[in-house]
């Protein structure tokens, strides 16, 4: 469904330097830090910026020969957009209406409902909370076939955020055809959501895996010098020396529960894996 292809961007200090694809049926997440390169990707795929070079292909065809006919298959939640404050959400409905032949007013109005999102109340009296979920329920009233979201469950508390992501499950289970492509910062947003995850950091992707396979083959083995001299290190993605010893990643679990018993291995959160990628060293 989309397929990013070296896309680059360069800016003084910093250089994007990125290759992703999201399939079709399937939510793919951008985990990264601050900083590390999720919203200028996003605005270059969105051609929002300019990219330096790269191919970015979504439903079959290049986004530079894209219509206005071909965005509104697209649905966009971007960090740092939004409506103007001083609207009313009974005015932006006609703005809506207008520019999405496929926009569907009577679902849009049901979940302003469901979500007590008032019609008459200026935007920029809404909580964190109610902003988020507005601009997310915008992005899925038009019958996208593809979801864009940057970082949209930032400054929500739990009971938003699970809110938002029930949002973009029932956008999944209407039509197997759909995807999403989402990013955060915080990895625990998304492993209950996602089907594949990227990591990004500085630019680069450092990791891809299926979010099964991150929960389920990951893991984090603590080892003292003697084990570490010892063990066969053939699956150990990264070292990080401690206090203690080793900290080492492995994408191959089962293989150092079967063979070393007697050592601590720890299953990773996906946090530990981005930190062991992004700050250990490579074997
Ligand atoms: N217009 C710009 N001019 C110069 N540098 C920029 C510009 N936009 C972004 N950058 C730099 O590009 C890098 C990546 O920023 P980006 O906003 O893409 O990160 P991010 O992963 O989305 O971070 P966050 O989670 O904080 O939103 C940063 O070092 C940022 O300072």
């Amino acid at each position: 469904m989309l397929e990013v292809k070296r896309l680059q961007k360069v800016y003084d200090t910093f250089e994007l330097d990125c290759s992703f694809t999201v399939k079709s049926g399937r939510v793919t997440g951008l985990i990264g830090q601050n900083g590390a390169g999720k919203s200028t990707a996003f605005k270059a795929i969105l051609g929002l910026i300019a990219k330096d070079s790269g191919k970015i292909v979504m439903f079959g065809k290049d986004i530079e020969q894209f219509t206005n006919q071909d965005k509104e298959q697209i649905g966009v939640a971007l960090a740092d957009s939004g409506f103007s404050g001083y609207l009313r959400i009974k005015d932006i409905l006609p703005v809506l209406q207008a520019m999405y032949a496929e926009f569907d007013k009577e679902f849009f109005l049901r979940q302003m409902k469901h979500f007590h999102l008032p019609m008459d109340k200026k935007i920029k009296d809404f909580s964190t909370g109610m902003k988020a979920k507005l601009k997310v329920l915008v992005a899925v009233s038009h019958h996208a076939k593809l979801l864009i979201l940057d970082e949209p469950t930032a400054g929500l508390d739990v009971v938003a955020r699970d809110e938002l992501l029930d949002i973009l499950r029932e956008f999944m289970e209407e039509d197997e055809e759909r995807a999403i492509l989402i990013s955060s910062h915080i990895s625990a947003d998304l492993e209950t959501l996602c089907d594949d995850l990227y990591m990004i950091d500085n630019g680069k992707i450092v990791l891809h895996e299926d979010s099964d396979v991150l929960l389920s083959d990951y893991a984090i083995l603590k080892l003292d010098k003697q084990q570490f001299d010892t063990i066969d290190k053939q699956y150990i993605l990264r070292v990080k020396k401690e206090v203690y010893g080793y900290r080492c990643l492995t994408n191959q679990k089962r293989y150092y529960l079967e063979n070393y018993p007697e050592m601590v291995i720890e299953k990773g959160t996906i946090d530990d894996v981005i930190l062991m990628m992004v700050r250990g060293n490579e074997q």
